[in-house]
């Protein structure tokens, strides 16, 4: 069977999630997210998290208006406003800062994804992730979204090396209700699955907790969600409630609606406790069905092979 051999977390780090308020302002936006994160940095964390859509509000009608190119880097650095903006918080910190998601265009072929940029400490990029799966949904009445209509969905599981910690998986907002993604991460090494997501007050008050609680519980890994802060003159009002769990599924820290910074310890000591108590590693019944870390797994967008991230 597909185990993890080996050391997870190097050493114990803090991780900060910042539950951004944002607005309609891009420059606005970046300029207070820079400020939030050099707050949470300077409270000692090392891994630095960032809401979805947090230099724009969310919806399909604003994502053509925010996007902006990353890959390949446009030679005038004021049309990737965010990359920059994003680079220097986690070099001018010191820290790994997952960027929440901005909307991207790719200036060639025309499409706009919902994408992660991850930073190391240096300010360089270590990877991105593209939502995979798109919202398309509607619960009459309650909440209808079709992200489809103006995004394309990126095409790989995002598990990126933090040399100095160890793995953590990216997925956005919607990719937690696919547990594939966790499950390959975690059998891959990854020490957490960390989603920047929007969720609504409709399926946030159901959902949100719980799909955190069972990414966690299934996995035996931290699990953090990033939301931004409910903004009540926007039209889509996020659910809020940020949180950062252990691998037991407890709640080692959780914000309300407002702007709010949350932080905890994780440490390798509570994945191997956990493992350990609870051995599904080694009870895993792959003669019964099949290993989704096997086989064929797409790490890399076609789009992105051969761009050069650093
Ligand atoms: N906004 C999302 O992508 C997902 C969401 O709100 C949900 O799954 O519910």
């Amino acid at each position: 069977m597909a185990s993890v051999i080996g050391t997870i977390l190097k050493k114990p780090v803090k991780i900060a999630l910042v539950q951004l308020l944002s607005g309609s302002d891009k420059a606005a936006n970046l300029r207070h997210a820079a400020s939030q994160v050099a707050r949470a940095a300077a409270g000692g964390s090392k891994i630095v998290v960032l809401p979805e859509c947090f230099n724009s509000p969310y919806g399909t009608v604003y994502f053509p208006k925010y996007a902006e190119p990353i890959l390949p880097l446009p030679a005038v650095k004021e049309q990737a406003p965010s990359y920059f903006a994003l680079s220097a918080m986690a070099s001018e910190n010191n820290i790994y800062l997952i960027g929440g998601s901005i909307p991207e265009l790719n200036p060639s072929t025309k499409k706009i994804y919902n994408t992660c940029l991850i930073f190391g400490p240096d300010g360089a990029l270590l990877s991105i992730h593209r939502k995979t799966h798109l919202f398309d949904v509607n619960i009459p009445g309650k909440v209808s979204m079709r992200e489809s209509d103006v995004l394309s969905p990126g095409n790989k599981v995002t598990i990126v090396d933090f040399p100095e910690y160890g793995k953590v998986a990216i997925g956005i907002c919607y990719d937690i209700r696919f547990p594939e993604i966790a499950a390959i991460a975690a059998r891959k090494g990854a020490f957490a699955l960390i989603y920047p997501g929007a969720f609504n007050l409709v399926t946030g008050a159901l959902h949100w907790k719980l799909l955190a609680q069972a990414r966690a519980v299934d996995n035996q890994i931290y699990v953090g969600m990033c939301s931004p802060a409910r903004n009540l003159d926007s039209k889509y009002h996020a659910w809020g409630h940020s949180m950062i769990l252990d691998p037991m599924a407890a709640v080692l820290a959780e914000a309300q609606e407002g702007e709010a910074i949350i932080e905890s310890e994780l440490n390798e000591d509570r994945i191997l406790e956990t493992r350990r108590n609870i051995p599904l590693e080694t009870q895993r019944r792959l003669d019964v069905y099949p290993d989704v870390s096997e086989g064929q797994v797409a790490y890399e967008d076609p789009d992105l092979l051969g761009q050069v991230l650093n």
